[in-house]
């Protein structure tokens, strides 16, 4: 059985527990929508609770399997295979992906299903390279004593994942998650089911051991999400989602006391001095607020600018901003759909209070004229607001949209306490060619990664993830080890 049975009219997505496809136990389904054309596309298999416990039932077992007995090389050789079998299926991975989110091809073709791979690839070196840590320990009795950690897994992980970058966030948490020896119980996203029921075939492809790798589909509150993390034979939660949810998940995470790896939301600042490179801030910065219709948690959804340039900034980022035409067929297809309806509502309840607010709109802020089959798609314009005051909601609110207010400032004191006055903390970008500017203010910056003259320059080994408001943990590189094993230090007498 394969992860997604295809009628004429709609797609059926299946649950994967234990190595097999199934549907919910319940016989609830929900419905899978084409956000670029508005359209059912597909019917999705709600786990209930039963098929929750079995899939969680599942990874614990396979702990004790041929799983929980391979050495490290095998793990790796395996992870490997998953990597390299999701790049020799990228055509059915980007259908896939591009189905559930509607978003232009190119940008799921560059971004997602790439580091669907990348993500089993790192962390396969990762495991491979990590040095222990071990000390030569002088004891009272003037003889040695000799420490070394040894690392095993956490044990089953929930692996609670959003609809932004489905194949891409999900796995850059199994990825980790598996080479550390660990096995999973994923929940995507409502909206975004199939990628990760597509896993689902690799994995028996490459010969992964039944119940390593499982998918359980539903919502959160009652349903798939909840059954996971209130799960007494859960080990570990990692979630990436909304600050709310976050918080809905770590009291259930308390029960148990289980640990959490959370990338929540953000609102992030970016700064553009007076002497920035302005050709490299627009490019930059109009990718960092339009990319992905904006629904990239690392996206820029407030600019302060240096007053000098700052008419000169806003005239070219509303250049910049008009080239982004929504639709997703068009030969200039660059801004998709925003993943649902329900969103959509959301966003363009933004553009009119920013406008209530005050706010001036040098571009955008509606719905554009499309027609065709993409009409009854949820697309909204790519929007700029001036006249914002800091403390507006639109500018303290994460919007998830294409769209962002853009301030003047002063000084570099003033623009460093305006960016970090936010509950947030996940990035902030800086445009400086005064490059010990740069690396004075991005120290500044009370953030999880900050980027100088760029934006979403990603290397894997590095810490990713925010504060306050925008998550608990980093992963990336060694940080994901710290999450998803734990350490035994042994002390030898010499
Ligand atoms: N920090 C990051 O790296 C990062 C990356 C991508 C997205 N995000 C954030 O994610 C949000 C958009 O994604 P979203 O709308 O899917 O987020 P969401 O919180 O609505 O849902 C995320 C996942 O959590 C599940 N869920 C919801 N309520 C739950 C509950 N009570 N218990 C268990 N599971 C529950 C959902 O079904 C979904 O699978 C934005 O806020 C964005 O900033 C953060
Ligand atoms: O929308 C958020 C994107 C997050 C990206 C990553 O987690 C990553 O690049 O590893």
């Amino acid at each position: 059985m394969t992860s997604v049975s295809s009628s004429p009219i709609t797609d059926t997505i299946l649950n994967f527990i234990d190595g097999s496809y199934r549907e919910g136990s319940e016989g609830k389904s929900f419905s899978n929508v084409n956000p670029a054309t508005g359209a059912e596309i597909g019917v999705v298999h709600e786990a209930s609770q039963a098929d929750v416990a079995d899939a969680v039932a599942a990874a614990k077992a396979a702990l004790t399997g041929p799983w929980g007995k391979m050495t490290t090389a095998e793990r790796v050789n395996l992870i490997t295979a998953v990597a390299t079998e999701i790049e020799r299926r990228a055509d059915d991975f980007l259908a896939a992906e591009v189905a559930d989110t509607g978003k232009p091809r190119h940008v799921a073709s560059h971004i997602d299903i790439p580091r669907g791979a990348a993500n089993f690839r790192m962390f396969a070196d990762v495991v491979s390279t990590m040095p222990g840590e071990s000390f030569n320990t002088p004891t009272p009795d003037g003889g040695q004593a000799f420490n070394y950690t040894v690392r095993k897994p956490k044990g089953v992980v929930a692996v609670v994942c959003p609809w932004n970058f489905p194949l891409l966030l999900m796995t850059w948490k199994v990825g980790p998650a598996l080479a550390c020896g660990n096995t999973v119980v994923v929940k995507p996203s409502e909206e975004t089911p199939r990628t990760a029921a597509l896993l689902g075939e690799v994995m028996n492809a490459v010969g992964m051991p039944k119940g390593v790798y499982n998918v359980v589909h539903g919502f959160g509150p009652g349903s798939a999400g909840e059954f996971l993390t209130s799960n007494p034979d859960v080990d570990a939660i990692t979630f990436t989602g909304e600050t709310g949810t976050g918080q809905a998940i770590m009291q259930k995470a308390a029960t148990g006391v289980r640990d959490i790896s959370f990338e929540l939301g953000g609102k992030n600042p970016a700064i553009v001095f007076a002497d920035a490179d302005l050709d490299k801030a627009v490019e930059g910065l109009s990718r960092s607020v339009f990319l992905n219709t904006g629904q990239v948690c690392l996206g820029t959804e407030r600019v302060y600018v240096e007053r000098p340039i700052f008419d000169a900034f806003v005239a070219r980022m509303a250049a910049a901003a008009q080239g982004f035409k929504p639709g997703v067929t068009g030969d200039r297809a660059y801004l998709g759909p925003l993943i649902s309806a329900e969103h959509r509502e959301k966003v363009l309840g933004y553009y009119r209070r920013a406008v209530e607010d005050g706010a001036t709109v040098v571009t955008g802020g509606g719905v554009p004229e499309i027609s065709g089959a993409e009409a009854g798609g949820f697309f909204v314009e790519p929007t700029l607001w001036i006249d914002v005051a800091h403390g507006d909601t639109v500018m303290r609110e994460e919007i998830f949209g294409p769209c962002c207010g853009i301030v003047p400032f002063d000084s570099e004191d003033e623009v460093i306490a305006l960016a970090n006055d936010t509950v947030y903390g996940l990035c902030a970008s800086v445009w400086t060619e005064n490059l010990s500017r740069g690396h004075r203010v991005a120290a500044a910056m009370e953030v999880g990664v900050c980027w100088v003259n760029s934006w979403f320059l990603r290397d894997l080994r590095t810490a990713f993830g925010g504060s306050g408001h925008s998550g608990i943990g980093r992963e990336g590189g060694v940080h994901s080890l710290e999450f998803y094993t734990e350490i035994t230090n042994i002390c030898v007498k010499l």
